[in-house]
């Protein structure tokens, strides 16, 4: 069989395929039996039955098992047959008088009572040759069939539906009591075969020969080359016209002109015996320089040619079209060399010139762009990366026509300013020389103190060193810049929350800008001259924010009350009722008394300015109001995560802790940290260092740790991911065994038994497939495990030497003290 094209493959699986694959037939057209002895009933009867082109061997297997069990079965075939229990099977061709005495020698005695015959020749050439090799195998089969067939007798063959159906039919009519042609289900609608079930054999005494000779049964015996192709007579298309009409002879001539000047001169060739050179012109075509002995004996007969021939009269037939198109191509040359010759002088040299002045033009203004686009990429990638604090200017490998210029930037003491991370710099676009101008708002106000002295000088440096250390730091660790930069954005948050406006009012800019502005001596004067709108300076407003000051306002100014809805709200850590602080013990007064000092002294220099705030803004207190916000938010969503946080909720809850004690507990050391005036590096160690060791009981880390092993547990992403594709498969094969298997309750083919242990088997056979977990099991004891299975062992197990590692090691040892004392004695 030839290579099938893959889609007409698949498409040929069909139904029976798989219905086949599934109950083990060795060909899909076990079925056909199966559906034609299911009308007719004639394998149960019968006790010996031959099958003509047998194989594979699938009716066979149909007849093995319908039939009693001790019938005599017996298959031919061009081709071997695998064995099939109690079938004999022999490789033959039926046509063959061999063949007939294999069966007789087979039969000794005995007559069958079925033949069947489904054979099919190799076809392929053309549809009338095919249909006539079908029935011609037919007539064969027949003729076996009658020698070999008893009274009353079944012979069942397939035929196509030709021009030799009906004369086939007659034949059998002659022949049978009963005829009748069906086509099987399983047969496909688009083959053309029929299966004829010829039934009661007559078995007359005498049978005319001329019933088996295929020259009297069949009208038109010898169907010469009809093909279209004669060049590849196998990949000829089946052609179903038949004869041409009435043509009924076979020998053709055809002129040689017909064939030279045809549209499909190998249609000529496949349909026409001899071509003739019977004009004067013709007469001429013989005496050509290409037409050889061997092309005028071609042409004497055609259907003794090969491929090659076909292929040799075609160049011929190509060589002289040519040669009688010769003269008037000669002319069609001279007209159109004289046509070049006046097109040539027709092109300008000028224009030529102009020509190539455009396209140099053109190319330098391409290759300029591309320069001047790649310049200008590289300038906006290295601001954009400055911007982004990724790099700094002195890290920019500069050429001559870079963005910056660094001993212009240094002369003007403007580098300084850039490692102090003022960043704010404009490109004069239409500057060619690219020189930068840095905006400082406060460069009118500001000047630089030259005469600082030594000790705040230091300060400055090592202020400088330590911003210098930590870029590095950052560029080293993404880490750390993930942290600064969130740092940055809370910062940023404590300002706006604070009542800061987050716009581009000069003051406001300078506060954002400097991140550290509490620490940072430059900067100092900028703060303290920030005016909040309202009474109060940022300083001083974070400085009365403190819950003492609660309700300070209120007595002396009632209109301007700091506690008031458009005021300054305090509030303590834990719950708002705390900061009602109404008995405020003696401390607290003492320390109220003398903070206020030290805000009259403040306000002294800054004018006070109150903040309006929102109503429900929520309340901040002067260290880190926002983090206790966001640590609620927090616990809200996720519930307490640490173990402090856990222990002081048991605490309140189990009532082992008052309000009063947590409000005592908030004075500490750590409540009001002066961090003003304090160097970056140091506040920088005390966050990472200076931190309250508040109280853990063992519960609460116990509670935590639980919490932890339960997240633990949850399988991650891709865990869950792998089960649910695993389940999605399970869930696919089950799918598709379902399919099967409806599709086997539903076939009436099977008996109900048969129906349930192929449906077992099948699913048996998808459980098979699962992997089975072997154990290893080490051999101790006397037996050393040779002595069937060991205890408390399930399911599939080996037995591995223990002995086996060591004794390997020993050898290893062994081995290579030899080489050791080798080489000593060397
Ligand atoms: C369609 S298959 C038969 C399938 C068969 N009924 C089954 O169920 O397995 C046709 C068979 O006819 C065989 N055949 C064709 N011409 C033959 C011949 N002259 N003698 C014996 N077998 C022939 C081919 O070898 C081919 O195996």
């Amino acid at each position: 069989m030839g290579k099938k094209d893959k889609k007409t493959a698949k498409g040929r699986l069909d139904k029976y395929y798989h219905l086949a694959k599934e109950q083990g037939y060795r060909a899909r057209s076990a079925f056909k039996l199966i559906q034609l002895n299911k009308k007719y009933n004639f394998l149960e009867k019968s006790r010996c039955l031959i099958d003509l082109c047998a194989a594979p061997g699938g009716w066979l297997q149909v007849a093995s098992k319908y039939m009693p069990v001790s019938s005599l079965i017996i298959g031919v075939d061009l081709v071997p047959i695998k064995p099939i229990p109690k079938v004999i099977t022999l490789q033959e061709d039926i046509t063959t008088d061999k063949c007939r005495a294999r069966l007789r020698n087979e039969l000794k005695s005995w007559k069958a009572d079925v033949f069947l015959h489904d054979g099919a020749p190799n076809v392929g050439i053309s549809w009338a040759q095919d249909a006539f090799s079908q029935s011609e195998l037919t007539l064969k089969a027949l003729k076996l069939a009658v020698e070999f067939l008893n009274e009353g007798g079944t012979f069942i063959t397939k035929i196509f539906r030709s021009k030799d159906y009906n004369n086939l039919i007659w034949v059998f009519n002659q022949l049978f009591k009963k005829v009748e042609a069906t086509k099987p289900a399983s047969s496909r609608n688009v083959s053309a075969e029929i299966y004829v079930i010829c039934r009661d054999y007559l078995a007359p005494k005498k049978i005319d020969p001329k019933f088996l000779d295929s020259r009297s049964v069949f009208q038109d015996v010898d169907i010469g080359p009809t093909s279209k192709s004669v060049l590849e007579p196998g990949k000829n298309k089946r052609n179903r016209e038949g004869y041409e009409d009435g043509v009924y002879t076979l020998y053709k001539e055809s002129s040689i002109f017909e064939f030279i000047n045809s549209d499909d001169p190998v249609k000529i060739l496949g349909s026409t015996s001899k071509l003739k050179f019977d004009t004067d012109e013709a007469h001429k075509l013989l005496n050509h320089e290409s037409t050889t002995e061997e092309i005028k004996a071609c042409c004497e007969d055609l259907k003794v040619l090969g491929k090659r021939e076909f292929k040799s009269l075609l160049k011929w037939r190509k060589n002289i079209i040519e040669s009688l198109k010769e003269p008037a191509k000669e002319d069609v040359k001279e007209t159109t060399e004289e046509e070049k010759i006046n097109e040539n002088e027709k092109i300008d040299e000028d224009e030529a010139i102009q020509e190539e002045l455009d396209r140099l033009v053109q190319e330098e203004q391409t290759r300029r762009k591309q320069l001047r686009r790649k310049i200008n990429e590289k300038r906006q990638k290295n601001v954009t990366r400055m911007q982004l604090k990724m790099i700094s200017p002195t890290d920019i490998v500069l050429d001559d026509n870079s963005l910056f210029d660094l001993k212009k930037v240094d002369k003007n003491g403007i580098l300084s300013k850039m490692r102090k991370g003022n960043m704010d710099i404009i490109l004069d676009q239409d500057d060619e020389k690219n020189e930068y101008m840095f905006i400082d708002q406060h460069e009118d106000t500001e000047s630089v103190n030259e005469n600082d002295d030594d000790i705040t000088h230091l300060e400055k440096e090592l202020d400088e060193l330590y911003e210098q250390y930590q870029e590095r730091k950052a560029e080293r660790d993404a880490k750390y810049r993930v942290k600064k930069l969130r740092a940055q954005e809370n910062d940023q948050d404590d300002v706006q929350s604070n009542g800061f406006k987050d716009d581009s009012d000069t003051e406001e800019n300078v506060m954002s800008q400097s991140d550290e502005y509490s620490s940072s001596s430059d900067n100092k004067k900028d703060v303290e001259n920030i005016k909040i709108p309202g009474d109060l300076s940022k300083k001083a407003a974070v400085f009365f924010d403190q819950p003492l000051f609660k309700d300070f306002g209120q007595e002396n100014d009632p209109e301007q009350s700091i506690n008031g809805d458009n005021g300054l709200k305090c509030k303590m850590k834990t719950d708002e009722k705390v900061v009602d602080t109404k008995s405020q013990d003696v401390e607290g007064e003492d320390k109220s008394r003398s903070l206020k000092r030290k805000a009259d002294e403040i306000d002294q220099e800054d004018e006070v300015e109150i903040v309006p705030l929102e109503k429900n803004d929520e309340l901040w207190d002067a260290n880190e109001s926002d983090e206790d916000e966001k640590k609620m938010i927090r616990a809200r969503e996720n519930g307490l995560i640490t173990a402090e946080a856990v222990t002081l909720a048991q605490q309140l809850v189990n009532r082992r802790k008052t309000k009063q004690e947590l409000i005592d507990d908030g004075f500490r050391r750590y409540t009001f940290n002066d961090r003003e005036g304090l160097p970056e590096w140091f506040l920088d160690d005390e966050r990472k260092h200076n931190k309250p060791n508040l109280p853990i009981t063992k519960e609460a880390v116990e509670a935590i740790r639980e919490r932890m092993k339960a997240l633990n547990a949850r399988p991650i992403k891709k865990v869950a991911e792998a089960k649910a594709k695993k389940k999605f498969r399970a869930f696919k094969k089950l799918a598709k065994l379902q399919k099967k298997t409806n599709a086997i309750a539903e076939t009436s083919e099977m008996t109900e038994g048969e129906k349930a242990q192929t449906i077992s088997k099948l699913i048996s056979k998808s459980q098979k497939k699962m992997k089975k977990e072997v154990k290893l099991v080490v051999a101790k004891g006397l037996s050393k495990g040779k002595k069937g299975r060991p205890k408390g062992v399930k399911g599939r197990y080996k037995m591995v030497d223990a002995r086996m590692k060591k004794e390997a090691r020993a050898m290893k040892r062994v081995d290579q003290k030899g080489k050791s004392k080798k080489r000593q004695k060397r």
